[in-house]
C-alpha cells in the first residue's frame, strides 16, 4: 500500500489547462453565453482541471463580462484569460481577471512562425519579438502569473523560436506556451521541438512548458503526450475535443491515457476522472451538439460491447474487453433507475451526478417534467434527463411553446394550429405544410416573425423502444449568428417546435446582447 502511494507522489503532475470556454468556443455553434459559460465552469471546478481559460475578454463585452464572472465565483482553478501582444488587450484581460486574485492570469500571444509574421502581422521577426517582451512585462506589471504562447510555434524557425521562449522568461512568463495552432506536426517532431527547446533555452527551468495541439490530421493528443513525454509539463485541451476548426486535444483522451497507462507513463493529473462524463453531457447539454458515438471514453459506445465473443468474455472476466471501468470515467452503473415511483431525492441526486445544479423552481419544474415523462416511459434514462435539463436551464426564454394541434395522414394536407406566448403575450395561427413539422415550424415562423433562416434538422432518439424521447437538433441563422437549437420530447412535432423555438430565443438573446453592446 505504501509502496503504491509513494509511487503515485513519485509520477510528475501534469498540469492541465482547459480551454472548452475559450478555443472551444471558437467553433462554429459553440459559442456560449455568460450563464453558459458560469455553468460550465462549476463543471470543471469540480474536475479539478488546473487552469481554466474563461475567455479573450477583449473579444466583446460579453466575454468580458463573462470571465469577470468566472473569476469572481469559480473557487481553485486559476483563471486565465486570453490576449493579443498589445496594451488594450492586456489591460482589458487584467480588469476581469483581477477577480480571481493571485489565481487570475493573463495570457498573452503573439504568431512567431515566418508565414505569420510576414502575411498577417506584417511585422519583422525583431518587431514580434520586442512586441512580445514588452507584452509579457505590461502583464508581470499586474500578476507575477503570466503565459505567453508562440502563436504557430511548431512552423517556427527553431532558433528563432528559441530566442522568444528566452527573452519572454526573463520578461516575467511563468508558463510558456509551444502551440501546434494548426495541428500540423507528428508525434516524434513534437517530441523534438520541445527537447530543443529544453537543451538551447539557457533559463528554460524558470517557466513551465505547456503545449496545446490542434486536431486538424487527428493527432492532437498523440502530440501532446509526445510533448509532456520531452520536458512539457502543462496540456492545453477541452471537453469532447471541441475547438477552432477540428478541435483540441481532448481532455478525457488524455487525461485517461495517464490513468490507463500508469504501468508505462509516470505522470498523473489532477482531475476527478469520475466528472467526466458529467462534463462531457453538460458541454453537449450547453450547445446541443452531441458527440459521435464511438468517441473515446464519453461516447455512447464507448462501452458497449455488441459482438458474442466479446459479451462471453465480458461475462466470464471485465479486464478481457475493458481497459477502464465505466464508473472511472463517471458513467453511473448500478445506479437507481428513476421512474414513476421516484422521489425528488433520488431525482435530485442523480442529477448532480450527471452536473446538473437546478435552483430549487427550476428542479421543481424538471421534477414535474421528469413524471410526465415517467407517465409515458417505463424507465427514464440519464439522457433523458440531460433532455429536461437542457429545456429548464434556458434563461430568458422570449418565446413558449403552448399547444400544437396537427392533422395529416395520407391523402390530408398537414395542418398545423399553433398557440405560443410571445413577451407573456398569447398569439396563435394556423399553417399548411409539406407534412406536420413543416407546417409546425411555418406557424412558428409566422407568429414569431422571423427572418433567420433553418439551415439543417436532424431527429433522432434519445433511448431505445418506440415510447423513446425524439431529440431535434436545428441549426439557424440570422444575419449575425448561427446557433443550434434542440428540443425533446416523446412527441416528435413537438420536439421538432421545441427545438426550433429554442434556437430563434437563442438568436434573440444574441441580438439583444449586441443591441445593448454587451
Ligand atoms: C490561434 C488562436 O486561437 S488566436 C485567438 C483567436 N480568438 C479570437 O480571435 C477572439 C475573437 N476575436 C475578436 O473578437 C476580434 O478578432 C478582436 C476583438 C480580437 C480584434 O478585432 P479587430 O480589431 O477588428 O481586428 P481583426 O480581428 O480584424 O484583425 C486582427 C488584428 O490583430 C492583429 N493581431 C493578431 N494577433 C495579434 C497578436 N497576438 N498581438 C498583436 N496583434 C495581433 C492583426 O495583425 C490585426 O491587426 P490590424 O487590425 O492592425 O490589421
Ligand atoms: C493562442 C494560442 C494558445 C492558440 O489558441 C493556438 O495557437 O491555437
Amino acid at each position: 500500500m505504501a509502496k503504491a502511494k509513494k509511487q503515485e507522489d513519485d509520477r510528475q503532475i501534469i498540469r492541465i489547462f482547459d480551454t472548452t470556454l475559450r478555443d472551444g468556443e471558437q467553433a462554429p455553434g459553440n459559442s456560449m453565453n455568460i450563464d453558459e459559460k458560469l455553468r460550465l465552469a462549476k463543471q470543471l471546478q469540480k474536475l479539478n482541471v488546473d487552469v481554466i481559460e474563461a475567455g479573450f475578454p477583449i473579444a466583446s463585452e460579453g466575454d468580458f463580462e463573462a470571465v469577470k464572472l468566472v473569476a469572481q465565483s469559480i473557487k481553485g482553478p486559476q483563471i486565465a484569460g486570453l490576449c493579443r501582444s498589445s496594451e488594450k488587450d492586456i489591460d482589458r484581460a487584467w480588469e476581469a481577471l483581477k477577480y480571481a486574485g493571485e489565481r487570475g492570469r493573463i495570457h498573452t500571444f503573439i504568431a512567431t512562425s515566418d508565414i505569420h509574421m510576414k502575411y498577417k502581422l506584417q511585422m519583422e521577426p525583431n518587431k514580434v519579438l520586442a512586441s512580445a517582451v514588452k507584452a509579457v512585462k505590461r502583464a508581470a506589471s499586474y500578476t507575477a502569473n503570466v503565459e505567453f504562447s508562440c502563436e504557430d510555434a511548431v512552423r517556427t524557425r527553431l532558433p528563432f523560436l528559441a530566442e522568444v521562449v528566452e527573452a519572454v522568461i526573463d520578461a516575467g512568463a511563468t508558463t510558456v506556451n509551444i502551440p501546434d495552432t494548426v495541428g500540423y506536426t507528428i508525434p516524434v517532431e513534437y517530441f523534438n521541438i520541445i527537447k530543443y527547446l529544453k537543451d538551447n533555452v539557457p533559463n528554460i527551468d524558470k517557466a513551465v512548458i505547456s503545449v496545446h495541439c490542434h486536431n486538424d490530421l487527428g493527432l492532437s493528443v498523440a502530440n501532446s503526450l509526445a510533448a509532456i513525454q520531452a520536458g512539457a509539463r502543462q496540456v492545453e485541451c477541452t471537453i469532447n475535443g471541441i475547438g477552432e476548426r477540428a478541435g483540441n486535444c481532448s481532455l478525457e483522451e488524455f487525461v485517461m491515457i495517464l490513468r490507463t497507462r500508469q504501468d508505462i507513463l509516470p505522470f498523473r493529473t489532477n482531475v476527478v476522472t469520475e466528472q467526466l462524463t458529467p462534463a462531457s453531457r453538460l458541454l453537449t447539454t450547453v450547445t446541443g451538439i452531441a458527440v459521435q458515438p464511438n468517441k473515446s471514453v464519453v461516447g455512447a459506445n464507448a462501452f458497449a460491447h455488441e459482438a458474442g465473443i466479446h459479451q462471453h468474455g465480458m461475462l466470464m472476466e471485465k479486464s478481457t474487453y475493458e481497459i477502464m471501468t465505466p464508473e472511472s470515467v463517471g458513467l453511473s452503473a448500478g445506479a437507481l433507475v428513476l421512474g414513476k415511483h421516484s422521489g425528488r431525492h433520488a431525482f435530485k441526486q442523480r442529477l448532480e451526478a450527471l452536473g446538473h445544479e437546478l435552483d430549487d423552481e427550476k428542479l421543481n419544474r424538471a421534477f414535474e417534467r421528469f413524471k410526465t415523462l415517467a407517465d409515458l416511459k417505463k424507465e427514464v434514462f440519464d439522457e433523458d434527463l440531460d433532455a429536461i435539463v437542457a429545456d429548464e436551464a434556458r434563461e430568458e426564454e422570449k418565446y413558449k411553446l403552448g399547444h400544437i394541434t396537427v392533422t395529416c395522414g395520407s391523402f390530408a394536407v398537414a395542418t398545423a394550429t399553433v398557440q405560443m406566448e410571445i413577451d407573456g403575450l398569447a398569439v396563435r395561427t394556423a399553417e399548411l405544410g409539406d407534412g406536420p413539422v413543416d407546417a409546425t415550424l411555418k406557424a412558428i415562423k409566422k407568429l414569431t416573425k422571423t427572418k433567420a433562416k433553418l439551415m439543417q434538422y436532424n431527429v433522432g432518439s434519445i433511448t431505445g423502444g418506440t415510447d423513446a424521447q425524439g431529440e431535434v437538433t436545428v441549426r439557424v441563422a440570422d444575419a449575425t449568428h448561427t446557433v443550434v437549437g434542440k428540443g425533446s420530447s416523446t412527441d416528435i412535432i413537438e420536439a421538432s417546435a421545441k427545438a426550433y423555438i429554442h434556437a430563434l430565443n437563442r438568436l434573440s438573446y444574441k441580438q439583444r446582447r449586441l443591441t445593448e453592446g454587451v
